[in-house]
């Protein structure tokens, strides 16, 4: 692709989500569930389940609203039989692919207990991993922590919500990269100077491997 698209760091990016929020009008709630379903929307795009088989999805949860597009509304997942496992290996042995949504946009290092092992488990699997926004442990703006000195962790792919953030030029050439959360108005968009590639139909998300950085981000305008 030749396109470009823009980045949003660290800090537009919760800006920008606190203003869907207030003059957006959206609830917490609407933007995680339709971020969440860009989530389903990707992963259906990277492994469409077999009908013969049964496929495992593991979804590796942290603490905030990352976690929160990558599971939430435990009471009616219990109703509907999706299993809640506290063991690593329970979860990421029987799975076909992985989710993580540990960490996003206010994630800052060094990764504290009890989630080390967690990214050392991604670092070691040879099972695809789907991140969710920014994959975890890496700095938003400035991408993986040891950048080839030590082991750093990097995903088979990425959906990057809103907008990508500036982490994403790190991405291996092989992983692919979707974006989602298609809730932003043109306001919103020409407040933080975005132009986005069009979501298909009625799709939740647009793939954009290969699309080529703006250099440009939002805060150096
Ligand atoms: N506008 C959008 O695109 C939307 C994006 N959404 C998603 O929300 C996250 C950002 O959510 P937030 O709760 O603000 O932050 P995080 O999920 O990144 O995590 C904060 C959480 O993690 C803990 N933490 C931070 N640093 C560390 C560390 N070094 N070690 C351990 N734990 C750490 C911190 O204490 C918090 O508990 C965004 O990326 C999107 O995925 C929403 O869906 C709304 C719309
Ligand atoms: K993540």
């Amino acid at each position: 692709m030749t396109a470009t698209i823009k980045m949003l760091s660290a800090a537009a990016a919760s800006q920008l989500d606190r203003d869907l929020m207030s003059f957006g009008a959206f609830s917490i709630d609407q933007l995680m569930e339709l971020a969440g379903l860009s989530v389903a929307q990707a992963l259906y795009k990277l492994q469409q389940p077999d009908p013969d088989r049964k496929t495992n999805i593991a979804i590796l949860c942290g603490t905030g609203n990352n976690a929160g597009d990558g599971l939430r509304l435990c009471t009616q997942l219990e109703a509907l039989g999706v299993p809640f496992k506290n063991q690593l290996a329970e979860v990421i042995d029987p799975a076909n692919y992985i989710i993580d949504a540990l960490f996003g946009f206010n994630f800052s290092g060094p990764v504290r207990e009890p989630f080390p092992c967690v990214i050392e488990a991604m670092e070691k699997t040879l099972k695809p991993i789907l991140s969710v926004d920014v994959p975890s442990s890496w700095d938003v703006d400035n991408g993986p922590p040891n950048k080839g000195v030590g082991k750093d962790f990097y995903p088979t792919a990425l959906i990057s919500l809103t907008a990508p953030k500036p982490c994403f030029k790190f991405l291996p050439k092989t992983s692919r990269h979707f974006l989602g959360g298609r809730f932003v108005s043109p306001d919103i968009l020409k407040k933080y100077g975005l132009e986005l590639p069009k979501y298909p139909g009625y799709e939740q998300v647009v793939e954009i491997t290969g699309l080529e950085l703006n250099n440009t981000r939002d805060d150096e305008n």
